[in-house]
């Protein structure tokens, strides 16, 4: 049963220059569920960090309605909350930035310390749970140091355990990792999972990079011109990617255009279908292939091949020609579709013709 945590309805933000009127996020509704780790992708002056502002409650909306966790933030042109409201209500929103934001002149442990000053609990309390914070993003044996002595993965952990500090339901990634090397990219992307793991934490996690969500999250949109092109579970998206802009993104799929490009599909025979078939890695073995023919003679001949790790789980790709007549192409798709294969039909050359 959906839960969204994050309810975004009919947005648009617009901002005047002088007498231009800059459309930064156009028509965007967008659902977030609990525990979610929702990827939104585009590139730079996509809306991502406007339509990140709207979530977080620091921009208003021109129109539309924002709920988040609930309550009603904004709609009917309307500020819903008090001004107090708000600011409890952006507590439990954390934050994490490209470029860390922690205070220079100040310890780990006083960054992290520093967050939890309007919070009720008493000074010991307070400097036992920045302890256990540092604990949970492995960094309680370099409380004293300072950030300039973290490398850039450690400062973005201890921006994180600040961002945690108020308990927040919801934590917004806003290019944390694009100032990382891949290797501390992937940990911090690890934390974020292990984080939504453990903490239920809903994560947003605003990027350019498509490896970044391949690696942890669960669903993603595509922004472009600030509107939401294509959006969905992380694996559909991937696989079958309908907008150049999203065939753009993924890499491995443009791999496949790339490859399939090579073969001249437009000789296909009559009795021919090219067709793209996902998998579950751990469910289905090359064996499939072999076993269409044992079972139905009916021969596929494989053009691509790859193998992917997205969110975790092993994803298959293959594009096949299968030959045969009409009853044994449909066969095979039934075949395919039994043995738990994702299969569609390239007819009209949609996947790499726009
Ligand atoms: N306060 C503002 N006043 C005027 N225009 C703005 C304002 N904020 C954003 N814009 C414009 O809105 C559009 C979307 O900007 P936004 O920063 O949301 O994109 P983005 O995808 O986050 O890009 P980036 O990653 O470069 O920040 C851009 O054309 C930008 O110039």
């Amino acid at each position: 049963m959906a839960n969204p945590i994050i309810d975004l309805q009919d947005i648009n933000v617009t901002f005047k220059q002088g007498k231009e009127v800059v459309h930064a996020v156009k028509d965007v509704s967008l659902s977030i569920d609990k525990g979610d780790i929702y990827g939104i992708v585009g590139y730079s002056g996509a809306g991502k960090s406007t339509l990140v502002r709207t979530i977080n409650l620091l921009q208003k909306p021109t129109d539309g309605t924002v709920t988040i966790d609930g309550d009603v933030f904004f709609t009917d042109h309307q500020q819903q909350l008090s001004n107090k409201e708000l600011q409890t209500k952006r507590r439990s929103i954390g934050m994490i930035f490209q470029h860390f934001n922690l205070l220079n002149e100040t310890s780990v442990i006083e960054n992290v310390l520093f967050a939890l000053k309007h919070s009720s609990l008493d000074d010991d309390a307070q400097e036992k749970k920045a302890y256990e914070l540092l604990d949970l993003v492995g960094l309680k044996d370099k409380a004293d140091f300072y950030p300039v002595q973290l490398s850039g993965g450690e400062q973005q952990r201890v921006s994180i355990a600040r961002a945690l500090a108020n308990d927040p339901a919801i934590l917004i990634s806003d290019e944390a990792t694009s100032a990382l090397d891949p290797q501390n990219t992937n940990q911090i992307l690890d934390l974020l999972k292990k984080l939504n793991d453990e903490l239920d934490l809903t994560v947003v996690l605003i990027t350019h990079e498509m490896d970044a969500v391949k690696r942890v999250a669960n669903k993603i949109a595509v922004m472009e011109h600030g509107q939401i092109i294509e959006r969905g579970p992380l694996q559909k998206v991937f696989l079958q990617p309908q907008r150049e802009l999203t065939r753009q993104f993924v890499g491995g799929s443009l791999a496949a255009i790339d490859t399939l490009k090579a073969f001249n599909l437009d000789q296909l025979g009559p009795d021919e279908d090219l067709f793209q078939l996902v998998y579950n890695g751990n469910n289905v073995t090359k064996s499939i292939i072999i076993e269409l023919y044992k079972q139905l003679g009916v021969e596929a001949s494989m053009l691509y091949g790859n193998i992917e790790i997205l969110g975790g789980e092993p994803v298959g790709t293959l594009f096949v020609v299968v030959k045969g007549d009409e009853q044994q192409r449909q066969a095979a798709v039934k075949f395919l579709q039994d043995s738990k294969v994702t299969v569609t039909k390239i007819d009209d050359r949609r996947i790499w013709h726009e």
